[in-house]
């Protein structure tokens, strides 16, 4: 099985970018589109709060909130961080959302983080993606803490926020998914036992990086 690590799936998003010119948006777009597909497949009924931080990968949640939106589902994003402090893609994205009139709240007080999260049946993890390093920091570790509290189906995006993608190694804390839906390809670190046990069940979504890109 086709396995990449971090600094290879980085290499290539830049690489279809930089090289072959394929926009970023349009990367995130397909990632979040297939997502929310499988989403909507695996967890077919029930009110979504999908969590997001500042990088790409919730740049990806809120292609993903659109989606499912437009599948008529009750979908919530549910930012840890302030809008404002997104930039690039994930802000294209952010914008989008905002003026599509999505529901989204922001949450920076730990305090408020169960409440917000209490009534859903599906969290949806895009905190952090490839691009973490170390422990979930902050509100970060807090969102993770609560959504593991949480009597909900968990799916992450990318990866569980909190594992480390090379080693598999869990942070602490690590998101407790009951499925990954990761990009492009299985990460090195999903190989372990121990990354297993947050992963659930794994599956690889297309964002359209042609063939010839990957390595063999
Ligand atoms: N064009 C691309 O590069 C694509 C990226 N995609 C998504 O983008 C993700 C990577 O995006 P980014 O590189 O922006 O990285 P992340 O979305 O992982 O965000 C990284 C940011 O989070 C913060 N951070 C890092 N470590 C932290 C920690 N331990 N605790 C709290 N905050 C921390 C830092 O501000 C850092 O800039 C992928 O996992 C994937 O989901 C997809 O949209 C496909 C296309
Ligand atoms: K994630």
């Amino acid at each position: 099985m086709l396995r990449l690590t971090r600094q290879q799936v980085r290499q290539i998003d830049q690489t279809a970018i930089e090289h072959y010119g394929m926009s970023g948006l349009v990367l995130m777009e397909n990632a979040g589109r297939g997502a929310a597909e499988a989403i909507h497949r695996i967890a077919p009924s029930g009110d979504l709060v999908v969590l997001c931080g500042k990088g790409n990968n919730a740049g990806d949640g809120y292609v993903i909130a659109r989606h499912l939106d437009l599948m008529n589902r009750t979908v919530k994003v549910v930012s840890v961080v302030p809008l404002g402090s997104l930039t690039g893609d994930a802000a294209a994205n952010a914008n989008i959302a905002v003026r599509a009139g999505l529901d989204i709240e922001v949450v920076e007080d730990p305090a408020e983080l169960e409440a917000t999260l209490g009534s859903a049946a599906i969290l949806v993890d895009c905190l952090l993606g490839t691009g973490a390093t170390g422990d979930p920091q902050g509100v970060y570790a807090d969102a993770v803490r609560t959504a593991n509290a949480a009597d909900a189906i968990r799916i992450a995006i990318d990866i569980p926020t909190g594992l480390d993608v090379d080693t598999g190694v869990p942070g602490e804390p690590t998101f407790q998914a009951d499925a990954t839906l990761t990009f492009v390809a299985e990460k090195t670190g999903f190989a372990t036992k121990e990354a297993r046990e947050f992963l659930g069940i794994v599956e690889v979504i297309s964002i359209g990086i042609p063939k010839k890109m990957l390595p063999v």
